[in-house]
């Protein structure tokens, strides 16, 4: 038996007519259906539209080969398969080109070594960091410059590329020159490539092989779909996870279609099997391939198709702008690209040095709403962002957490995989302004199926937004006690907010004790410290402000669905309901009721605000939440 080929994918990326088609040509010796823009659309515009594979092989490298002993016998003559991934250059098939990246083990960022980095090669070398691990630079062209200058020329772009990549993860990947097509399109065909041999084994020399996992639901993302006369209709592409056999029932899940794998061929040739990594195509029967153009395959019922989903979130630095809430992006999900809106949230004050947790959502957790995605340094969208939450009474402290997230509705739903990788970007913005369109990227942790998730998962989603109210102090009743009025209205049942901190202007920090009268007067009881004097006796202030911030639940702020996302009530309404009676209360606040009787020692207000909890986690319309009197949080640590 043939040794099996142990298959690598090999993103070929870059500006628009860096050479990328040209060099996948040189590399190849086969080439599928689609590869070097053989469709007739390509062959009249003169430029790639989807993208092509093809594949070249070399004797598997030694540092490939499996250690004697560990694992099964190795093969004889086992070889290593190169499949190429040609991604187009155009910037308005950027989305044809994440999906490319997503699916290959190491990209060939090529460069037309006459014009170095371009626009699109730098939206590449994005994609790149985000999406894969290993790069490899290519200088293309090398046969235009001039032949006197052409190794300083080289060596002056070589060093450019190296300074450019100094600031990415690929810090110090080889670069190589080429020409991969020595004369441009109207040199004779026999005109032989330079450097390809030196960059196959450059290429070897870098490949690693992820680990393989033939375990797990099978997954393929298919970036090709037609009829064969006689046969079915095949479906090509690569194997995400898991592995398929002949015979195997596959669905198509955004068609809800399942058949069973007829027959499957590797780049022509037949197998029987193949796992997580290959390249395939896949023959079913009785499937009308103008349904599919391109999407996933995976074992029956393995995928969803969800209409939200949880992510983490990390800004692209090189996106100029704020990322905010309530703006629409267009989200990439595997291949498939839609408009979705995004609102951004961050760990609770308290845990905003968590370490990030990149496999799955804590429901169980409370979040604190933000205006915009936050970023470090003194970047100035941050420094806005940060103005504009803490507008919002978010006390962050110009501190940025370790991890944020966003809730992204998509006006369409999307089928993939959990975890999967998410990128929003902006493809509307002008692709003549030289400008990183990708603006976020991130991890699918949590989609929501269900078609209604705004009222059945959305009030499980305890993300909050801290307010702050502002009150005076009417009279100093006694050392440790003062009058306070303007903070509630009269008819507000003041017994929802005993508990609740306040900070006096002059810095005391206390806690509203009681009502005072009928006409939204309370009392704060201010500790001070025994054995000395006090410090209201010190102070005497006569009219101090008060700030209570406040919480309120934004998860369900939906705008669209009439509603408005920034839940900023005035206080009054908080006479409904007592929070027991308050379905979404049980749980989330449960046995984390504030302290009656004054801030514990462990607890830090900071200065200048009053403490008080308005959250609301209820279902329905944001006047539901509001209303709705959440004191949980009241006793909270905020900073
Ligand atoms: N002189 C010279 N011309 C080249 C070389 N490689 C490619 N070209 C020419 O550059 C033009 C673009 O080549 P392609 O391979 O189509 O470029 P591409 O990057 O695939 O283009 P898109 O996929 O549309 O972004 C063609 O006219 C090629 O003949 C090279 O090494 N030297
Ligand atoms: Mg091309």
């Amino acid at each position: 038996m043939a040794g099996r080929r142990v298959n690598v994918n090999v993103g070929v990326l870059g500006h628009i007519d860096s050479g990328k088609t040209a060099l996948a040509r040189a590399l190849s010796t086969t080439a599928s259906t689609a590869a070097f823009d053989k469709q007739p659309q390509s062959r009249e515009r003169g430029i790639t539209l989807d993208l092509g594979f093809s594949c070249f092989s070399v004797p598997l490298p030694a540092h490939l080969r499996p250690a004697p002993g560990a694992g099964p016998e190795p093969e004889p003559e086992p070889r290593l398969q190169v499949t190429l991934v040609d991604c187009p250059g155009h910037a308005s098939l950027i989305r044809t080109i994440i999906g490319g990246a997503q699916i290959i083990d190491l990209m060939m960022l090529v460069i037309d070594v006459t014009k170095g980095m371009q626009t699109q090669s730098a939206e590449c070398l994005v994609i790149g960091q985000i999406a894969c691990q290993k790069l490899v630079v290519v200088l293309n062209k090398t046969d235009l410059l001039p032949e006197g200058k052409k190794q300083a020329a080289i060596d002056r772009m070589t060093k450019k590329m190296q300074k450019t990549l100094e600031s990415t993860k690929f810090r110090g990947a080889p670069v190589i020159p080429v020409a991969a097509k020595p004369g441009g399109p109207d040199a004779p065909e026999t005109e032989a490539p330079q450097g390809i041999p030196e960059l196959i084994e450059l290429l070897t020399s870098q490949i690693s092989i992820p680990t393989r996992d033939p375990s797990g639901p099978f997954l393929m993302s298919v970036d090709h779909c037609f009829s064969i006369k006689g046969q079915g209709t095949v479906m090509t592409g690569t194997i995400l996870s898991g592995s398929v056999s002949l015979g195997d029932s596959v669905e198509i899940p955004a068609l809800k279609v399942v058949r069973k794998v007829k027959s499957m061929q590797m780049f022509h040739t037949p197998v029987s099997s193949a796992v997580q990594g290959d390249r395939l195509g896949i023959c079913v029967t009785q499937f009308d391939p103008k349904l599919l153009e391109r999407g996933l395959v995976c074992a029956p019922e393995s995928l969803h198709t969800v209409h939200a989903a949880l992510i983490s979130v990390e800004k692209i630095p090189y996106f100029r702008g704020p990322l905010q809430t309530k703006a629409k992006f267009h989200i990439t999900v595997g291949h498939e690209t839609v408009m979705g809106r995004v609102m951004f949230f961050g760990p609770a004050p308290d845990s905003l040095d968590r370490e990030p947790v990149l496999d799955s959502f804590d429901f169980s957790r409370e979040y604190l709403f933000q205006e915009q995605y936050l970023c470090p340094g003194p970047d100035p969208a941050a420094a806005h962002a940060a103005k504009a939450d803490e507008k919002a009474g978010q006390v962050l402290a110009g501190r940025c957490p370790q991890q944020q997230w966003a809730l992204v509705e998509f006006e369409k739903p999307v089928t993939c995989p959990r975890l999967c990788l998410v990128i929003g970007s902006r493809l509307d913005a002008d692709i003549h302004a030289n400008t990183c369109r990708l603006a976020f990227h991130g991890v699918l942790l949590h989609g929501l199926e269900d078609r209604n998730y705004a009222e059945s998962a959305l009030p499980t989603l305890r993300v909050y937004k801290l307010k702050q109210k502002h009150g005076v102090v009417e009279r100093v009743l006694d050392d440790h006690s003062v009058i306070g009025r303007s903070l509630f209205k009269k008819e507000t049942n003041i017994q929802l907010f005993v508990g609740l901190r306040v900070q006096l202007s002059t810095g005391e920090l206390g806690v509203i004790d009681s009502a005072f009268g009928q006409s939204g007067k309370f009392k704060v009881h201010v500790p001070g410290k025994s054995g000395k004097k006090s410090v209201l006796n010190t102070h005497v202030p006569q009219i101090s402000h008060l700030s209570a911030p406040r919480h309120a639940c934004c998860a369900h702020a939906k705008p669209r669905r009439g509603g408005t996302a920034t839940p900023a009530c005035p206080l009054t309404p908080l006479r409904t309901a007592s929070p027991h009676s308050h379905p979404h209360l049980e749980g989330p606040f449960r046995g984390g009721g504030p302290s009656r009787t004054g801030p514990g020692p462990e607890r830090h207000v900071p200065r200048g605000a009053l403490r008080g909890a308005v959250a609301g986690a209820g279902r329905g319309s944001m006047a539901d939440v509001l209303t709705s009197p959440l004191k949980g949080l009241g006793t909270r640590s905020c900073m």
